[in-house]
């Protein structure tokens, strides 16, 4: 059997003990002030009570479909947006707790990669001066200091020096994320937050990036929480994966467990939704959850917030409680009162994790929509 780049980064990983630790996350947008009192109507819940650990060394992927809430929990974690309730600690410290100045020291060690490598570089200024850049912000005044280390990491992310006065936008894609990457490794973080890293490359350079990620983890001993919509690619690179639907986490478990035992009927629909070679089987998965149409954000008032697509538990009296996430198997979580129910129901078995990264998984969570 081959070795996926998630299981040698993870022989690697010494430590397995907690670096991030989020608890009990609730966001929310909008809603109208009327008088004193705010009208719910129009009120988003993007997060609601959203609890995950991310040890360290470790790759946690965020999935689920767009407007599941991955960007804003990753959003909260870094405080780029504030939660209205829960807490967020790294390493110890309660992030939610922290003055502006000392959040801004912290930053050096939580940085963030955008999906999109095109708007998130100034395209006025070179390569090196953009690598440079947040060293100057966290106080490196020396200007060869900084210059060396932005060139050894451009080395690293396999940029070669020669290129480092060139602007950004005189690179592809592909060569934009890897400027992208050194730029939020050059201050040495330990938790990297990467949001949709690959979504926008080129499906031929996905895989190289992803590979180069899964390297410098292993190299510089980094922690990824890792949001993705697409299903192989966080098959690719994650140990484990959280799945969220309208703001909640409804499974978690390692990464084969998941794509092997997944016993969510809204994981099962997302896998379904995958490509399959065989027609018979596509036409099946087409129908896994019903058509209803759900309003982003906003779940049914009261009980399980999958209850009006279930194909399991729409009618189930059970299913008017909410259903608590709960540990069904060791390290195995679930937020459903049928855990299992959809996957022993169908006709074919979801089957063992292929360890390849399928360049045509490129219909995801997002084709529910
Ligand atoms: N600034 C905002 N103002 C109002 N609503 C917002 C804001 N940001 C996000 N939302 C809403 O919150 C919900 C969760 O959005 P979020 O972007 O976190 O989801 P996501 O899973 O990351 O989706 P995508 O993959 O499309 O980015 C959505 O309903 C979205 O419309």
């Amino acid at each position: 059997m081959t070795t996926t780049p998630r299981e040698s980064a993870l022989d690697q990983t010494v430590d397995q003990d907690i670096l991030l630790r989020v608890q009990g996350l609730t966001k929310s947008y909008g809603g109208q002030r009327s008088g004193v009192r705010m009208r719910r109507a129009n009120q988003v819940h993007a997060l609601r009570d959203v609890s995950f650990d991310v040890r360290r060394g470790e790759t946690l992927g965020l999935v689920g479909e767009s407007g599941s809430g991955k960007s804003t929990a990753a959003s909260c974690v870094l405080r780029l947006v504030e939660p209205d309730g829960g807490s967020v600690e790294f390493d110890s410290i309660d992030v939610l707790g922290l003055s502006s100045r000392q959040l801004r020291r912290l930053r050096s060690r939580m940085q963030m990669v955008f999906q999109d490598p095109y708007g998130s570089l100034d395209p006025r200024f070179s390569v090196r001066e953009l690598v440079e850049e947040p060293l100057l912000i966290h106080g490196e005044h020396d200007a060869d200091v900084r210059r060396t280390r932005a060139l050894e990491m451009l080395e690293r992310v396999g940029l070669s020096a020669d290129l480092a006065e060139r602007n950004a936008h005189a690179f592809s894609g592909g060569q934009r994320q890897r400027i992208a990457i050194a730029r939020a490794l050059v201050l040495n973080p330990e938790l990297v937050v990467l949001d949709e890293p690959v979504t926008a490359l080129d499906v031929s350079v996905q895989a190289q990036v992803l590979n180069l990620l899964t390297d410098l983890q292993a190299e510089l001993g980094l922690t990824y929480l890792f949001i993705v919509h697409d299903l192989a690619v966080a098959q690719y690179v994650c140990h484990r994966i959280a799945v969220m639907y309208l703001g909640e986490i409804v499974e978690l478990a390692d990464s084969d467990e998941l794509f092997a035992n997944p016993l969510h009927p809204y994981t099962v629909s997302l896998l379904l939704a995958a490509p399959v070679p065989d027609p018979d089987v596509m036409v099946q998965t087409r129908s896994a959850l019903r058509e209803t149409k759900v309003q982003q954000g906003v779940a049914a008032s009261h009980g399980c917030s999958l209850r009006s697509r279930c194909p399991v538990g729409a009618d189930r009296p059970e299913c008017l409680t909410h259903p608590p996430l709960r540990e069904v198997t060791p390290g195995h979580f679930v937020a459903c009162h049928y855990p299992g129910e959809l996957q022993q129901r169908l006709p074919v078995q979801l089957g063992a994790p292929s360890s390849e990264l399928s360049p045509s998984a490129e219909r995801t969570a997002r084709d529910y929509n």
